[in-house]
């Protein structure tokens, strides 16, 4: 999947997306990190096709029924279970699908008979991926998948992103977190001024800004940019 030349302008006249191009990796978690506003997410919605997403620009991503997408807060029903959940979900994906409570993903099963609206707020976020993860498709998009969540359920959260692709499946993050995606399982993306200005390896960006941390790279790159 890749995005070539792209540019797109937001409707007050501000250029996002300036001739930017990108290379997505099929066997590698993708992850888009840049500051605050850049359009991490704005690129999700292009590719996801939420946004009109322009066939020249965007080669090789799937069609709209083959991709899942998180968005940052999904409503559920608060008073539903967690098991009726995922059973609506997975109905709504194709009404012939029948699930009985033990064929619940393991990270739904203790949370099985909860409401979703007294689960916490990690807890919400963790069963979401869990609920995504279980859709049949080939690209999967979560934004900000850890964002809320402390460090164990974080770590917990990007392993169940990670085993997706893993399984064989495609997919896209952004984040702001990095102590889960350190090693060269994934693929960065760094995103500032219209552009990606790195796309490669953990291991490339670190030799790139000379360095053994991510943080400090991701400060060197950022600092760059000025
Ligand atoms: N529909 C819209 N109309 C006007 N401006 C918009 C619209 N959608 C997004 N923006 C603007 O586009 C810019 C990029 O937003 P986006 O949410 O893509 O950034 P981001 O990199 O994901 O940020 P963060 O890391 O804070 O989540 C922001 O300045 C935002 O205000």
């Amino acid at each position: 999947m890749e995005i070539t030349n792209f540019n797109y302008a937001l409707p007050d006249g501000r250029q996002l997306y300036d001739n930017l191009s990108a290379t997505f990796v099929d066997d590698k978690v993708n992850v888009l990190l840049g500051p605050n506003g850049v359009g991490k997410t704005t690129l999700l919605d292009f590719i996801s096709t939420v946004n009109l997403r322009p066939d020249e620009n965007f080669l090789g991503f799937p069609a709209f029924k083959q991709i899942a997408y998180q968005l940052q807060g999904v409503p559920f029903i608060p008073e539903a279970t967690v098991a009726d959940t995922f059973k609506m979900v997975m109905a709504i994906e194709n009404p012939k699908n029948q699930f009985a409570i033990d064929n619940l993903p393991d990270g739904l099963v203790k949370v099985a008979n909860t409401k979703f609206g007294q689960l916490s707020g990690g807890q919400k976020r963790l069963v979401i991926i869990d609920i995504i993860s279980q859709l049949n498709r080939e690209l999967y998009l979560f934004d900000e998948p850890e964002s809320g969540l402390d460090p164990q359920m974080a770590s917990q959260a990007i392993a169940r992103i990670h085993d997706l692709n893993q399984k064989g499946k495609k997919v896209i993050m952004t984040s702001h977190q990095f102590q889960n995606i350190n090693n060269d399982d994934y693929n960065l993306l760094f995103m500032a001024e219209g552009k990606i200005r790195f796309n490669g390896t953990p291991t490339d960006f670190l030799h790139a800004k000379g360095t053994d941390n991510l943080v400090d790279a991701y400060i060197k790159q950022a600092g760059m940019m000025g």
